[in-house]
């Protein structure tokens, strides 16, 4: 929708059929944003072949358990040489794999790739909300022409080189905005919430260092911005599953009510695979994971993190 917004001629797939005739006839997308009107140059189609067969670009916008699917269906339909982006946060569910790993191997080394990541409720920029995200692709060339292409008055998108980290921050901002989410959950107050974004930083630099990821990335937008957005906006469906699980409920029933993708039940896996392949403790993350899986309480997690032994901030 932000691409037809900002002037462009955009076709909106989606696997529902009824979803899209629903939007073509009331301009609105009914399930998820009902009272926000879609922009009138929007098409839809619910036939792939058809959204992709004429494109000049590609963007997926599918949870990452579909990514993988979703962008084996694209790529025999696709003209040679066409572009794809995504704004899909997380890795690959069971290998690890970067979403744009995944993405070179299934559209091959000639087809210019690009994640759109950053901190951006699609509520928010749905409304024409003032909204900052950020394009990186390895070919900074490519990177141009997806933000040229949704680039508008309400809505800044920076460029930048550094996939690995751009992804990385979009990924784990998930998984920390449950434990701060569980935090606030359990009225554990603002001192703790700040410890654990900041905290949380840490882990996303300690891992970015080891994966091979800019600094820089991790500290802007697609880090940092949206770490700070994911931890505090209850817009956030990964928040809200913190939220509902520091009240006492399960994963299940916290999940069934969000009723959408809730990012960080499969990314803390990820986190937590590539954490252990490069030998890093991080322990907010792996707290998170333990509660998701029901091995501990949220309770139990914060005091094994509170009782850990006193050390220096940053190593010296
Ligand atoms: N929502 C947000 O504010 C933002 C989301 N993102 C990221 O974008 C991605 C999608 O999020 P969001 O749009 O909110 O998620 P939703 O749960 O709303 O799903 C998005 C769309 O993907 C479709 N979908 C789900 N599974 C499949 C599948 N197996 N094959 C094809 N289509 C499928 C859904 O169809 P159906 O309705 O039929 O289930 C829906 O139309 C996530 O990775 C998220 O982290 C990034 C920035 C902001
Ligand atoms: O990625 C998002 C905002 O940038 C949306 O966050 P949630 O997936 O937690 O709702």
């Amino acid at each position: 929708a932000q691409g037809a917004r900002s002037g462009l001629e955009t076709t909106l797939w989606g696997r529902d059929p009824e979803a899209i005739a629903t939007m073509a006839s009331t301009g609105r997308n009914v399930r998820y944003l009902a009272d926000v009107p879609l922009p009138p140059a929007l098409h839809y189609t619910a036939d792939l072949a058809h959204a992709v067969r004429e494109a000049d670009l590609v963007l997926i916008v599918v949870p990452s358990h579909a990514f993988t699917r979703t962008a084996r269906d694209v790529a025999p339909l696709k003209r040679a040489g066409v572009g794809v982006a995504w704004a899909t946060k997380g890795f690959e569910p069971g290998s690890g794999r970067f979403l744009h790993e995944v993405a070179q191997e299934v559209f091959g080394p000639e087809t210019p790739l690009c994640v759109l990541t950053g901190p951006s409720f699609a509520r928010e920029v749905a409304q024409g909300l003032p909204t900052a995200v950020t394009a990186h692709a390895f070919d900074p060339q490519f990177a141009q022409i997806v933000a040229r292409a949704l680039h508008g008055p309400t809505f800044r998108v920076y460029t930048g080189t550094d996939m690995i980290g751009a992804e990385l921050g979009g990924a784990m901002k998930n998984v920390l905005a449950v434990a701060t989410g569980v935090a606030d959950g359990m009225q554990l107050g603002l001192n703790a919430r700040s410890g654990l974004i900041t905290r949380g930083l840490n882990e996303m630099l300690r891992l970015g260092e080891a994966l091979g990821a800019r600094a820089e990335t991790l500290m802007g937008l697609s880090g940092l911005g949206d770490l700070v957005l994911t931890c505090t906006g209850d817009l956030s469906r990964n928040r809200r599953l913190g939220l509902a699980l520091g009240q006492g409920k399960t994963v299940a029933e916290a999940v069934r009510e969000i009723g959408q993708v809730v990012e960080s039940v499969q990314t803390v896996d990820e986190v937590m695979r590539l954490a252990n392949r490069h030998g890093l403790d991080l322990p907010i993350s792996a707290q998170v994971q333990r509660v998701l899986h029901g091995e501990i309480t949220p309770g139990e997690g914060l005091a094994w993190l509170m009782a850990r032994e006193q050390k220096p901030e940053y190593p010296v």
